[in-house]
């Protein structure tokens, strides 16, 4: 019988040759015609492959040998690359990667936003892609009779501990600050110490977040247990406090519900301050344990100084930032407009926020807690008009009446910034059958070698651009 695209089964080998890569990091080639999903090819390798799944349009596969490697293929530096599947875009050289995910954004907003015309800029890298990252969160698990810290493997519950005795090669997280890496090293020694008897009443512990500012040094360490008791709280947090100089804040967690959350409501301060403060550009933040903060503290000036230069300001507009965490954005705007408003739904987050303006001496900005969807409207119908809105929504993009309200506000020029070019291609294809024109798109590599990438997108009113400016 001659294979073809419907005769495909699962447990084929197939000879694939890769010219393509999907949104999440997988290379994609055609397997008699039918499209093919291979994690841990890119395109210009040709690969052995087993059919894993076959579905009417498409097949995944499993990588079993590269016959001949892309001429952009690395060998990746992470020794838990394979197991961990947080980086799915190691094996790629780093300026290939910053090509793909150029392209990555221009193929989303073709598809989804039907905004193929749309020129997307090159993908700002950095000079070290390496242990950029200020936070990191790593799974607490029991495994073998004692503690330890990691990731969950790709698609499983099965944990890869980044700091056994057997991965003294290294200890840690490629992408994370190298102080993180050995703070969390000093406490997964500590929770094995502290935690109580694992056969018997072991604490539950499930989280360890870990938070560093790049500009001062502070570091904060979150506990997250699963049990209320934790009788050797107090020695744990004395030999952390002891041991770690740079550590200036720990907090416990407790998180006893049943919800995916890496975080519960209920902080309580074990040693330090309640928070960290870090400086970007000319102003300081104090950062809460459960407010967020970009994560890559280089690539986010890039984003910002991108936001300043979109929102074109002269001193004289009224910038609305809709999402804005601890108000980073709206102050870093606040100087050069008239007058700012932060929506953020996080209350920890706004009281950072609403700390920071006093911190920095910034009499102009505004911040109100709540979700963007409630808050906009209710802004709108007390006449507000905002020249700028900045819009940076969580992955799942903006909700829709968020949207609605903001063409309905008129305003003049929007900057997006968004970590998913999935959902940026569907609020900016809304945005522009409204009446709004992308203007520019610049993707920022704020994720080094993880297929994430962040866009910022420059939107103006047609026509009433000329008529308001
Ligand atoms: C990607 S972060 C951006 C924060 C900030 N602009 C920055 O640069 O640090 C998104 C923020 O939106 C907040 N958020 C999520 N859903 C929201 C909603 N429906 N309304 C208001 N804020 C929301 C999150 O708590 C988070 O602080």
């Amino acid at each position: 019988m001659t294979t073809n695209k419907t005769t495909i089964r699962t447990g084929e080998k197939a000879e694939v040759l890769i010219t393509g890569i999907t949104h999440s990091g997988a290379g994609v080639g055609r397997y008699h015609g039918l499209a093919v999903f291979i994690p841990g090819t890119l395109p210009g390798d040709k690969v052995l492959a087993e059919v894993l799944e076959k579905k009417k349009n498409y097949a995944v596969a499993r990588l079993l040998e590269i016959l001949e490697p892309s001429s952009c293929r690395l060998e990746p530096q992470c020794v838990h690359y394979a197991a961990c599947g947080g980086c799915r875009l190691q094996h790629v050289s780093y300026k290939e990667h910053l090509r793909l995910k150029t392209g990555l954004v221009q193929d989303s907003l073709a598809r989804i936003g039907g905004l193929g015309e749309v020129v997307v800029g090159e993908t700002v890298g950095m000079e070290h892609p390496w242990h950029y990252r200020n936070k990191v969160h790593f799974k607490v698990e029991k495994q073998d009779g004692r503690y330890q810290l990691g990731f969950f493997e790709e698609g499983s519950h099965n944990l890869t501990d980044f700091f056994s005795a057997g991965n003294c090669r290294q200890p840690g997280c490629l992408l994370v600050d190298t102080g993180l890496n050995q703070l969390a090293s000093l406490c997964g020694t500590l929770l094995n110490k502290y935690g109580g008897d694992l056969e018997r009443e072991p604490v539950f512990f499930r989280h360890l977040v870990l938070r560093k500012a790049f500009f001062t040094g502070e570091m904060m360490a979150v506990v997250v247990t699963g049990s209320r008791d934790w009788p050797r709280e107090k020695d744990f947090a004395s030999e952390l406090m002891s041991q770690q100089p740079g550590i200036t804040s720990l907090v416990r967690n407790i998180h006893t519900g049943l919800s995916g959350e890496i975080m519960g409501k209920e902080f309580r301060l074990l040693a330090g301050r309640d928070a960290i403060y870090d400086r970007l550009a000319h102003l300081t933040f104090r950062i809460s344990p459960d407010s967020f903060y970009q994560v890559n503290p280089l690539q986010t000036q890039i984003l910002y100084g991108k936001a300043a230069e979109y929102a074109a300001l002269t001193g004289k507009e009224t910038v609305l930032d809709a999402y804005s965490g601890i108000g980073s954005i709206a102050l870093y705007l606040s100087q050069q407009a008239g007058k700012v408003y932060g929506l953020e739904v996080v209350s920890a987050a706004v009281e950072d926020a609403r700390h920071n303006a006093v911190l920095n001496k910034i009499g102009n900005a505004e911040f109100l807690a709540g979700k963007v969807e409630r808050l906009l409207p209710s802004l709108a119908g007390q006449g507000l008009r905002p020249d700028v809105v900045v819009l940076d929504p969580p992955r799942r993009g903006c909700d829709q009446e968020a949207l609605i309200t903001v063409i309905a506000m008129e305003a003049p020029r929007l900057v997006y910034v968004s970590c998913d070019p999935g959902t940026l291609a569907r609020d900016l294809g809304y945005l522009v059958g409204k009446g709004y024109q992308v203007r520019e798109v610049q993707p920022v590599d704020m994720f080094p070698w993880t297929h994430h990438v962040e866009s910022i997108v420059l939107l103006q009113k047609q026509f009433v651009t000329n008529l308001r400016g």
